[in-house]
């Protein structure tokens, strides 16, 4: 749907939009003025997410495993600040959604054999991601390839034309990802992937330096932000400096089994 720049003023742009409440955002005005109205509502989901996201996520072999625990987790996010949240499957989705008033960041983490490629590998898994009620849809971005024989990247192409109202969320695992992302038009972009692929499942921290080179470059484009591995508020805040929009915690919020762990094997010198 199309609409119009009423007016402007004090360099605020404020657009009405048929049949549906006024928007006021900052906005980009492309050409003659006429603008699409998902992209204003995207913007100011986007503007609103500047901070912390939790990811709330649990699976049946966790040991905090219980039917309501990610809408306890999101209840608890959203009390202590967080500005959005990052959940898994539909069922998760549509239970938080229920839950709290923060936009959500949806994936459907699905495992098809020995496929390495699993958050949102396929159109109908971000459908369903869509369906559930989250506005942004993470899905792998990587150059692996997928059951389907083309490389994850390509399905944002199929997102973008079948779902153009969902914003679209690259999980990544180095700078050409980042930067190949960003060019096929997604919308926030983040290192997600970094120490799960072949070639980074070595690393155990985020490597900050890539992270930099990509708000730098890629900044003004889309909105980069932080996720994976960072355990500590100081590390967030380093990220914040060197460029991000926002930084999603999952494990070291609401994994607490694993923050346990990482106390209890360092303090028992991890005998095992
Ligand atoms: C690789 C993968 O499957 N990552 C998942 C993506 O949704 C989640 O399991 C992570 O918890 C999330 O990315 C946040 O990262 P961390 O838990 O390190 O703060």
């Amino acid at each position: 749907m199309m609409y119009r720049t009423d007016q402007v003023s004090n360099g605020v742009f404020y657009v009405m939009i048929k049949d549906r409440k006024d928007v006021q955002g900052n906005i980009d005005i492309k050409g003659d003025g006429i603008m699409n109205t998902t992209d204003a509502e995207k913007r100011k989901i986007l503007d609103s997410m500047k901070g912390l996201i939790v990811s709330c996520q649990v699976v049946p072999e966790d040991p905090i495993y219980t039917d309501d625990m990610v809408v306890k987790m999101a209840e608890a996010a959203q009390w202590a600040g967080a500005v959005g949240i990052r959940a898994n499957s539909p069922e998760q989705i549509r239970a938080i959604k229920k839950a709290v008033d923060l936009p959500v960041i949806g994936l459907y983490k699905i495992r098809r054999g020995d496929e390495e490629v699993f958050i949102t590998p396929t159109l109908e898994a971000a459908k369903q991601v869509w369906e559930a009620g989250a506005e942004i849809i993470a899905m792998d971005c990587t150059d692996r390839m997928t059951k389907e024989g083309r490389r994850a990247w390509e399905l944002v192409a199929d997102v973008k034309r079948e779902i153009p109202e969902a914003m679209i969320f690259a999980d990544v695992s180095n700078y050409d990802e980042a930067k190949r992302a960003a060019d096929l038009g997604v919308d926030i972009v983040a290192p997600t992937l970094f120490g799960y692929t072949e070639a980074t499942k070595h690393f155990e921290t985020q490597d900050m330096r890539a992270f930099a080179k990509m708000c730098r470059d890629l900044g003004s484009d889309v909105y980069m932000m932080m996720e994976g591995h960072i355990n500590t508020p100081e590390e967030a805040v380093k990220c914040l400096y060197l460029g991000a929009h926002a930084v999603v915690v999952g494990s070291a919020i609401t994994r607490p089994h694993l923050t346990a762990k990482r106390f209890a094997d360092l303090i028992s010198g991890y005998r095992e």
